[in-house]
């Protein structure tokens, strides 16, 4: 269970969230673009310090303003991909994927470079790989710190339409093979649709709707958008 109860304001900007996800599967936060849904993910990987509020992981407390707590970014056990895939270019994918590799994931390493189809890339730089490869390898490395939460933050949206596809098939085999919570940031109903067992709705800062996927998409918020 992931229980957020937080606010931030950014200049002009406030960002205010109160709600508990099951963290099962794959939860999609929708918005459009400039509705705080990279705000959301920063507070919750530690990138971004909330004014107030909690936020907990299951049984650990991450966040608490009132008692000054603050687990930083690098002990969250919290993977974050980006919309642009943040591999080092001087290392192999290989040595990508050892950076930050927990010792628990050693076993698990032949596991998640098969479920990612990346065996065959282990010895290329970054620079020959694809954009759908290179999103991959920054997933497998995610994995393999072990987190107990994956934050997903537009992973698709640098991608053309094929790889875009490619990379869904992916991500769904990754959720059955893998028992990973995902949070998927987009601004993408087909996504949603082919992705998430649960979706937010963030507007203008805020929760507008929480919810199963099929009755959040029969919401009027996004009949404008189908
Ligand atoms: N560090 C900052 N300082 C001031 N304003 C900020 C800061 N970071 C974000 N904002 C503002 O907060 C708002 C929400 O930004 P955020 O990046 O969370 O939106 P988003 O839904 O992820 O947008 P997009 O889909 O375009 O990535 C925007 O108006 C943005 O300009």
């Amino acid at each position: 269970m992931l229980q957020i109860n937080v606010t931030k304001t950014l200049s002009s900007f406030t960002f205010a969230f109160n709600q508990e996800i099951t963290c099962q599967g794959i939860t999609a936060i929708l918005g459009v673009s400039g509705s705080g849904k990279s705000t959301l993910i920063n507070l919750l990987n530690g990138l971004l310090q909330p004014d107030n509020g909690i936020i907990k992981l299951n049984d650990t407390t991450l966040v608490d303003t009132t008692s000054n707590q603050f687990v930083p970014a690098q002990r969250r056990h919290i993977g974050t991909v980006f919309q642009d895939p943040l591999l080092f270019p001087h290392y192999t994918v290989r040595k990508n994927l050892h950076y930050g590799l927990h010792k628990a994931m050693v076993t698990r390493f032949d596991e998640i470079i098969q479920v990612l189809n990346i065996s065959h890339l282990l010895h290329r730089y970054p620079a020959m790989l694809s954009g759908g490869e290179k999103q991959r390898v920054a997933i497998g490395r995610a994995l393999l710190t072990n987190p107990q939460l994956l934050l997903m933050d537009e992973p698709l949206s640098a991608l053309d339409m094929p790889r875009k596809k490619e990379l869904i098939h992916y991500i769904q085999h990754l959720v059955n093979e893998i028992n990973i919570p995902i949070i998927y940031v987009t601004h993408n109903i087909n996504e949603v649709k082919k992705l998430a067992n649960n979706v937010a709705i963030i507007d203008q800062g805020k929760l507008y709707d929480y919810g199963e996927t099929d009755a959040i998409l029969q919401s009027d918020y996004l009949q404008h958008w189908l």
